[in-house]
Order: C-alpha cells, then structure tokens, then sequence
C-alpha cells in the first residue's frame, strides 16, 4: 500500500464566462497593487474570447488524459483538480476529498518553473486552503519541478522544428518567451536567488540545441504586470521584435517556453499583440505551439507520480533527469511585500 491515496490537479484556473471576469481578475491581483487601468485592459482581453479563459478546457484534457495514463500503469488514485483563482476552487477541492477520504495527495501544478507566482504560492494556497477545510484536511505534497524534463521540453522541440521555415534561416531568430515577473521576484526565486531566469536560461538552450543549433535565440518577457514604477523583467517580446526588425532579422519563431499550454497570455498576448508588432515591423512571424496534451507531457505527469509512489520504497534508480538541476526547497521564493493598488 502505498502512503498516497489521490492525485491533485493544481492550476491557476480562469473566467468561464463574461460576468466571472472581473471577479476572477479581483482574486488574481488582491493586495499586489496592479493598477486599476491594467485590471480593465486585461479584462478586455478576456472579453475577446467570450470571457472564457482557454485554460479550463485545457486543464479538463490534460485530466481525462492523464486519467487514461494513470489507469493504463495501473495506477487507481482518484483524480481531482483545485485551482487558485477560479472555480473549482481548491478549498473547495480539499473539503470533497476530505469527505470521500482522502488523507494524502500528490499535487501536480500547471507551472513549470521556480519562483514565487509559480512555485511558491501554489504551496502557500495549499495551506491556506486546508486551514480554510480545517481538521483532518488532506495533505498535498507537491511533486517536483519538471522545466528541464524531456517530457516537457521534447514537445517545445518538435514545435520550434514545426514552426521554422526552410527559407531565410541565416535573418530567422527563435524568439523564447515567459510571464515576466517583477526583478525582486527573480531576484528571490530559488535557494541562491535568480532561479526562474536560470531555469528558462537552460530550457532555451535544450530546445535550441534540439530544434535548430544554427538559429541564434533570445529569451525575452511578456505580459508584464505591476505598478510601472516596479521593475519588471525585461525586454518586453514587442520591444525586443522592434529592436531585431533594426539589426536586419527577416523572420521570427516565438516559443512560449514559459507555459504549459496555451494559455489567454499565449493566444492574446502573443497570438494577436506580438503577431500584430511583427506584421508592422513587416517580419515573417509564426508561434510555435504549447505542450498541452501532447502524449510526452502527459506520460511525464505519470512518471512524476510513479517516481513518489515507488521510490522510496522499491529504491529504484531515479530517472537520469532528477537534480540536473537546481530546483526549489522549502523556505525558497518568499512572497513579494503586499501593496495597496494605486
Ligand atoms: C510567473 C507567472 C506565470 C507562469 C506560471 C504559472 O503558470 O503559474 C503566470 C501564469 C498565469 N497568469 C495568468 C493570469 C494573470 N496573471 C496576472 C498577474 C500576474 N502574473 C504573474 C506571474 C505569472 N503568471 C505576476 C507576478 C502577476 C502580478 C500579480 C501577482 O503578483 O500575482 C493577472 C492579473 C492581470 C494582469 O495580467 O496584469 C492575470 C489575469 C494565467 C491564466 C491565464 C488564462 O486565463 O489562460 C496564468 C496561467
Ligand atoms: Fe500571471
């Protein structure tokens, strides 16, 4: 018998309609001081797309797929999902497994890097939740970090192949992209600081190195947030397509490396804001895809379960990716000081 009786399904959740948005957008900024201004921008965003956020569908797939792994190794856990954000709520995930039983939970989070958005607070919403649910709350043990496994990274591989061009590959730039973060946050991410620029330093580099070693890259940010008087990691992708339309690049490839699937940042953000700078700057321009379901990425969420459930038991050798690299402790990727909006 193994300690773990379920496996949780944790994400960052999204509106599912029109009159969500607000409230949703309420939950997601509370105490961090983004401006009123970039709450309704954003919030228009999400009115592009009916108020509905892709990320639910995405996260109801990646559940039924993982089910269907999950069955298929012969691994009988229930299967639930509590976001942080948006319905299903996670307290209210909690309260339902603690009423069917369940005692102890391997978490999966929707988010691959170290840092406070992506790591840290997943594990603070964990314990918020179950002081909400109160005695006998389930315990969630989060599972690993997985930026530099082969199931997430191999998707990125294959997508960057499919979007290069064949012609023009000598002014082409692979252009990696992630949610910029406030440089504090960066600046705190991981046990030696640093670690969520770090770690998608080394994805760029894996995928480049896999999809097209003779293409040059860059890793930039996007869909900054914040107050403007608080630094952001930069350069912006618009920025950054302005500045290689002048040094003469004729094509881009933008790679969403800092997400798992495609999420309204990848589809708005990307698909129509920077696929518009591009059309104005007159630069060929194609998006390479998000792991999503593909069939690697879903094995990985299975092999990431499997490796808590028998590891330290069986002491089987664990897989050639573990600790390649650094990765998050306990204490690491403190929150950032809460501030009033303005
Ligand atoms: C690092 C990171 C990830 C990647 C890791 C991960 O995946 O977790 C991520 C993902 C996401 N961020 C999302 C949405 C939003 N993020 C916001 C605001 C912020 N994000 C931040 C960071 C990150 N965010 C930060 C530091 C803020 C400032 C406020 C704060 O300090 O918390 C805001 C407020 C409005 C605005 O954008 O200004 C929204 C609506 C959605 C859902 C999208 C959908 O619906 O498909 C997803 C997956
Ligand atoms: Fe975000």
């Amino acid at each position: 018998m193994s300690e773990y009786d379920a496996v949780l399904l944790l994400s960052f959740g999204g509106p599912e309609g029109p009159d969500d948005v607000m409230p949703f957008l309420e939950n997601v900024v509370r105490g961090r001081g983004v401006p009123a201004a970039r709450l309704a921008e954003v919030a228009e965003h999400y009115h592009h797309f009916g108020g509905v956020s892709p990320i639910n569908q995405q996260n109801r797939d990646l559940l039924a797929a993982l089910r269907i792994a999950l069955d298929e190794a012969g691994i009988d856990l229930p299967l639930y999902w509590g976001n942080r954000n948006w319905h299903p709520m996670l307290a209210d995930t909690l309260r339902q497994m603690r009423a069917d039983g369940v005692r102890r939970a391997l978490g999966f989070a929707t988010s691959a890097y170290s840092s406070y958005s992506s790591c840290r607070q997943y594990r603070d919403d964990i314990e918020v939740a179950r002081l909400d649910v109160g005695p006998d709350a389930p315990e969630i043990e989060k599972l690993r970090h997985f930026y530099d496994h082969p199931g997430f990274v191999e998707p990125h591989v294959d997508a960057v192949k499919a979007a290069l061009g064949t012609d023009r590959r000598a002014t082409t730039r692979i252009v990696f992209t992630a949610h910029s973060i406030p440089t504090s946050m960066n600046d705190a991410s991981g046990p030696d600081g640093g670690l969520y620029r770090a770690q998608l330093r080394v994805v760029a580099g894996l995928v480049s190195a896999a999809a097209a070693p003779d293409v040059p890259w860059d890793l930039v940010w996007q869909s900054r947030s914040g107050p403007p008087q608080v630094p952001w990691l930069e350069p912006d992708v618009n920025d950054h397509l302005r500045a290689l339309a002048k040094e003469g690049v004729t094509d881009v490839v933008i790679s969403p490396i800092g997400f798992v699937s495609d999420h309204l940042e990848v589809v708005w953000d990307l698909d129509n804001e920077a696929r518009e700078t591009a059309a104005e700057l007159g630069l060929g321009f194609a998006r390479a895809a998000t792991p999503g379901t593909d069939p690697r990425f879903v094995s990985m969420m299975r092999e990431l379960v499997e490796e808590r459930l028998y590891a330290s038991s069986s002491g089987r050798r664990l897989a050639p990716w573990d600790g390649s690299g650094p990765s998050c402790r306990p204490g690491c990727c403190p929150a950032p000081v809460r501030r009033p909006a303005n």
